[in-house]
């Protein structure tokens, strides 16, 4: 039995982890961690939900229950991602990484840690949308510039950062199929008189409302015809299934950065 860490156990993913874990023959929940002030935090979880005990502690600092941990699942937000991470490590525990909204700087640090042990992040961690990130590089350079490429993303209201991990995944093997670098081809904030569309962009546009689970369009449009690539979330176990495969596979890795496409053999 793998011991597992579900760090953010109160958030919408990490309620979603708590229940792949528990259900899971191959992995124990050891402990989860929520943020200093939470009320959850001091409780048994299974009584700060509001049943009977787990013999599973919910405590702020991670320290307490990463030491019974060879896996910590983490879907939470970069300053707590970053917290975790040189603790993770220090463990040599695997790290799987979740969250989004990481800056060149949170990267920096996690490959410094993955020095140690393994750490696996992905934007997503859903077979569908890997598979969208293989098929979406193969369209792009299938297709030559006469094709604008969009990436349109939809989300819940809640959700803090754009455009989405997903998002910025897809428009990395878009500009990677066309041969150039993101960072130089992204549009990602049009308002205004922008002026005409610049050939060879890649833009990028978030929609925010209700409950939407995650939803991206990866748009070729050319003059008279337009290829689009979708995929469809309507369920946050397929990002925790992916999450807890990658916690388990991770078990077997030497110390480096790995990625779902590592997980799944894509
Ligand atoms: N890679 C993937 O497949 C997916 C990635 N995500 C990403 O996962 C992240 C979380 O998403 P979601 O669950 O919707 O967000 P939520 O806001 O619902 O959950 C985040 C949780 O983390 C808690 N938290 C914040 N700081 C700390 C801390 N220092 N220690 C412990 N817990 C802390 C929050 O507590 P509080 O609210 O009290 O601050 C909250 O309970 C986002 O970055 C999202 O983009 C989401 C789905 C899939
Ligand atoms: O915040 C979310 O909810 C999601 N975040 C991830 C992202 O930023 O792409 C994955 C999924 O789309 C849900």
């Amino acid at each position: 039995m793998v011991g597992v860490v579900i760090t953010g156990a109160s958030g919408r993913m990490g309620r979603m982890l708590i229940d792949t874990v528990r259900a899971s023959s191959k992995a124990k929940l050891v402990g989860v961690t929520e943020r200093y002030g939470h009320d959850w935090v001091g409780q048994d979880l299974g009584e700060a939900l509001g049943g009977t005990t787990w013999d599973v502690p919910v405590v702020s600092d991670p320290i307490d229950v990463v030491k019974d941990a060879q896996a910590i699942i983490d879907f939470t937000t970069p300053a707590a991602t970053m917290a975790l991470s040189e603790l993770a490590a220090q463990a040599r525990a695997v790290h799987v990484i979740g969250t989004t909204g990481l800056d060149d700087n949170h990267l920096e640090k996690i490959a410094t840690a993955a020095r140690h042990a393994p750490i696996i992040r992905a934007g997503n961690m859903s077979l569908g949308v890997n598979l969208l990130v293989q098929l979406t590089r193969k369209v792009a350079e299938a297709l030559d510039e006469d094709f604008d490429i969009e990436i349109v993303e939809a989300h819940h209201r809640h959700k803090v950062d754009a455009p989405s991990g997903t998002a910025l995944m897809l428009g990395e093997a878009a500009a990677d199929g066309r041969g150039v670098s993101l960072s130089d081809v992204s549009d990602r904030g049009r308002d205004g008189i922008t002026g005409a569309r610049r050939t060879g962009d890649i833009g990028f546009t978030a929609i925010r409302g209700g409950d939407v689970v995650g939803e991206h369009d990866v748009i070729f449009a050319a003059d008279g015809e337009r290829v689009v690539l979708r995929h469809l979330a309507t369920d946050r176990g397929i990002f925790a299934r992916g999450a807890l495969k990658a916690a388990l596979w991770g078990q077997t890795q030497g110390p480096g950065e790995y990625d779902m496409m590592d997980v799944l053999g894509l």
